[in-house]
């Protein structure tokens, strides 16, 4: 169950539903203990969570790597079974996009952001022509050939998350995509993946440990504060579109934050002004 904070009247379907959702690895250490909460269709949301919360776990749990000890996941309508045929048909369904870019540093541009549309069985040439499509729109133009080593940070999460964004069917999980990089490519990824997602509209699960970040991006903030996590609190973003950075000036902005360090509590206020 999620403690809402401001009620959703929000009829989209379900792109992923988890009920009663209980994992741990060791008795003495449960990780989620009865977490419930659901992502709608072409929704944004984030998880503000700090480290070794267990998200990496949830993220593997969602797509169907490990198998639940309690509750249920459901991508739509269908139940995410961890083994058989449900779970071949599945694996497509979740796109996942890593802390850092995974690119393969012997594989061009080109090869590297086809490469999920070649797992999911198109032939390479319709995958590479699916990707020059793209290029422009990623501002990736005219890198086609290039490899990961001539990319600065930015451009290699770019040609990633083109990557997911082709290969990842309906749901992409995006795990701290921007915290390796430097504060002003950062604002910048931010901003691009504001425009990309506006056309877009894809369903994203984005996992942060920044406020401002997850306040500026979502439609939605789910809050796991610690282990483990069982009800988490939340907070309904509505901040007009389009956004860009300058939107964390806005004074409804900052009354939102604010919103948000009060449900984050003390502990994690002290923190953010120290970082200030
Ligand atoms: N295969 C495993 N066997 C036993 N314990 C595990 C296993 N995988 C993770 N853990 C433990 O579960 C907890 C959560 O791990 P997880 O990697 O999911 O956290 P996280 O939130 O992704 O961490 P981080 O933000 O540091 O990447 C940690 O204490 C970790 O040591």
């Amino acid at each position: 169950m999620s403690m809402a904070i401001t009620p959703s009247g929000d009829k989209r379907p379900l792109a992923l539903s988890v009920e009663g959702l209980t994992y741990a690895f060791n008795e003495s250490m449960p990780l989620f203990a009865n977490l419930s909460f659901t992502i709608r269709e072409g929704e944004f949301v984030s998880l503000l969570a700090p480290s070794g919360i267990g998200k990496t776990t949830l993220f593997r749990l969602l797509a169907g790597l490990l198998t639940p000890q309690g509750g249920s996941i459901r991508l739509g309508a269908e139940k995410v079974e961890p083994s058989g045929a449900a779970h071949r048909r599945q694996s497509g369904r979740i796109g996942y996009m890593p802390q850092r870019d995974s690119l393969m540093p012997w594989r061009s541009v080109l090869d590297n952001a086809a490469l999920g549309l070649e797992l999911s069985g198109i032939p390479r040439r319709e995958a590479r022509r699916r990707v020059r499509e793209l290029l422009p729109t990623f501002g990736l133009e005219g890198t086609e050939e290039k490899r990961p080593h001539e990319l600065s940070g930015g451009m290699r999460q770019r040609v990633s998350f083109l990557r997911s964004v082709l290969g990842g069917g309906e749901l992409l999980l995006l795990d701290e995509p921007f915290s390796a990089l430097d504060a002003m490519t950062r604002i910048s990824m931010q901003e691009w993946l504001l425009q990309i997602w506006e056309q877009h509209r894809k369903t994203i699960l984005f996992i942060t440990h920044d406020i401002d970040e997850a306040l500026l991006l979502s439609d939605r903030v789910l809050v796991a504060e610690a282990s483990p996590v069982s009800i988490m609190k939340e907070l309904a973003v509505a901040l007009p579109r389009p956004r860009t950075y300058q939107t964390v000036l806005d004074d409804s902005f900052v009354l939102l934050k604010r919103q948000a360090l009060g449900l984050l509590g003390k502990e994690a206020a002290r923190q953010e002004g120290a970082s200030r």
